[in-house]
């Protein structure tokens, strides 16, 4: 594992009375890519603010390259780049002008700005013709990752950039996420609540309820595979009768084109066979694996419980 990017310990939060982050204790790594997940209000933004320097900690520890988040340096702030949803173009000016603006603050030449926006500007398919306030929300979305990759930083930090977007738009910016991080190793925190998405490029997921972290686990550990098998077939009926008279294989649910089953693999060993031996007529059969939308919904469950 790469080194330590972002680490937050006993990190709470107050704002105007109210307790939004709860002890908060997150270490992500390079070259990876951390989702943040929980439902609305949860603290996705309030903890992003705080690793970004924008919120001091009521108590506790925010460290960004290992330098405290809060008064870090100009030159911590430059190894890092933040898309927020609410945006902060202007949309009288040009592409080109915009990202200018922003990349001169960050103290880049002008040669170098240039070449770098033409490559990103390419790798991204941005179309720059029009001026920026005729841009649609996916064009909008990219130049703001653009603007923030300019001054190539190690990390990058989004909160919700699948905000509005079309299926097509939020399927090529979430693969040039990942081509980014796996090709140019730059680390990315990335908060949405489109968990499909997430599973296809994250690597860790960390996911925050009322406040607290309810989970922080590798989206390997997450979405392996269940115990369960779902068989399609046209009389899905039949098939769970048969299965309550067999011992070790247990119906879960059934609808009228599928049947899921558990199978007790100290005692059936061989679940397809077994089907077939009883004459079913079988039109698909697989080991279901679990989502991150399962994961997610057993989470939430389980905190709200306690
Ligand atoms: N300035 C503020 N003053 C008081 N409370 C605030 C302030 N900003 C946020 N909160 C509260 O903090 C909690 C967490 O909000 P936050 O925006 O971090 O959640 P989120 O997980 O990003 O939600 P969403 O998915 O809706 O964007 C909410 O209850 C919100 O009302």
């Amino acid at each position: 594992m790469g080194s330590q990017i972002i680490e937050t310990r006993g990190l709470n939060l107050n704002l105007q009375g109210n307790h939004v982050l709860k002890n908060i204790d997150i270490t992500t790594h390079s070259g990876q890519i951390c989702a943040l997940i929980g439902e609305n209000g949860a603290g996705k933004t309030s903890t992003i603010r705080c690793i970004a320097g924008l919120y001091p900690p009521t108590t506790g520890a925010c460290t960004i390259f290992g330098e405290p988040a809060y008064n870090m340096s100009q030159k911590s702030r430059n190894r890092f780049g933040i898309v927020f949803d609410e945006g902060g173009l202007y949309g009288e000016m040009s592409a080109w002008e915009n990202v200018l603006f922003f990349a001169r603050l960050r103290g880049m030449q002008k040669e170098k700005i240039a070449a770098r926006y033409n490559e990103l500007v390419q790798h991204f398919e941005l179309k720059t013709s029009l001026k920026v306030g005729r841009f649609s929300k996916g064009m909008k979305q990219k130049l703001m990752i653009i603007r923030e990759l300019l001054h190539e930083p190690e990390l990058l930090i989004l909160d919700e950039p699948f905000n509005g977007l079309d299926p097509d738009s939020k399927i090529f910016l979430r693969d040039k996420l990942s081509e980014i991080c796996s090709k140019q190793g730059t680390s990315i925190l990335i908060s949405s609540h489109d968990l499909f998405d997430l599973e296809k490029i994250a690597d860790q997921v960390i996911m925050i309820h009322q406040g607290r972290i309810v989970a922080d686990q590798a989206l390997q550990a997450i979405t392996g595979m269940t115990q369960r098998y779902v068989v399609t077939c046209d009389n899905p009926q039949l098939v769970v009768s048969i299965l309550q008279d067999i011992d070790g294989m247990t119906v879960v649910s059934h609808d009228e084109q599928s049947v899921t089953f558990m199978v007790e693999s100290e005692v059936i060993k061989q679940p397809l066979q077994i089907l077939l031996q009883h004459g079913i007529e079988i039109q698909e059969f697989f080991k279901e694996k679990s989502s991150l939308e399962d994961f997610y919904r057993t989470t939430k469950q389980a905190a709200v419980q306690n």
